[in-house]
């Protein structure tokens, strides 16, 4: 895998990554309608082809197990396909094969979001994220700023705190098509 493909950047896909419950499917979604692309959510994608909820393929076959259906997905998503909108699932990235070939062949922006305002999201998605089973706030706490350490390498972010998702979304994509325009003009 090139350290840099050469895929223009208006057709590259564009990543979204960051945090469990920052926001990347929901407001993935809405870029993708912005930007007239298609969507695609790496664990919608896993649990529509194995027909089995993420939390059952944790409980049945193993973390170990869904990481590598994870990681082959998205390395085949960001090699044989262009022009979309992709949402990761929150433990993806820190897999350094995804971090690689995410950032050779695509866009990847992060959704940061502050701990405080997470905090307040937690009870919206603590059922069903098995990575958060049985974790005290201070292990969720841990685990949110290990994590972005490796969130920080990144090709641009945007900081979601009091956006709503709509707003979230326009953000981003103004920030795409500033890219677009800056690096590869006229077209
Ligand atoms: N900008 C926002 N403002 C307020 N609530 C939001 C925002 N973005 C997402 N939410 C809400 O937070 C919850 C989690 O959002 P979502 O499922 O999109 O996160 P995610 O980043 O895809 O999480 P995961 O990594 O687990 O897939 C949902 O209930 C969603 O409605
Ligand atoms: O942050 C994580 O490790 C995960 C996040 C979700 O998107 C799912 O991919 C799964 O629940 C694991
Ligand atoms: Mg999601």
């Amino acid at each position: 895998m090139g350290a840099y493909s050469n895929i223009p950047l208006r057709e590259r896909n564009i990543v979204l990554i960051g945090f469990m419950g920052v926001g990347k499917t929901t407001i993935g979604q809405l870029v993708a309608k912005k930007l007239y692309r298609d969507f695609i959510d790496v664990d919608q994608e896993i649990e529509k082809r194995h027909h089995m909820s993420i939390p059952d393929i944790f409980e049945q076959m193993g973390e170990n197990y869904f990481r590598k259906i994870e990681r082959e997905l998205i390395v085949d998503l960001c090699t044989n396909t262009r022009l979309k909108i992709i949402s990761l699932g929150g433990g993806a990235y820190l897999q350094e094969e995804v971090r690689n070939v995410c950032l050779s062949h695509c866009i990847v922006f992060f959704l940061d979001l502050s701990w405080e305002c997470w905090k307040e999201r937690l009870p919206l998605i603590v059922d069903n994220r098995p990575v958060l089973k049985n974790k005290t706030l201070e292990e969720v706490e841990q685990l949110f700023f290990q994590r972005r350490n490796v969130y920080s390498i990144h090709n641009s972010r945007v900081l979601t705190n009091n956006l709503d998702p709509e707003t979230a979304a326009n953000e981003i994509v103004e920030s795409i098509k500033w890219t677009w325009e800056v690096y590869e003009p006229n077209e």
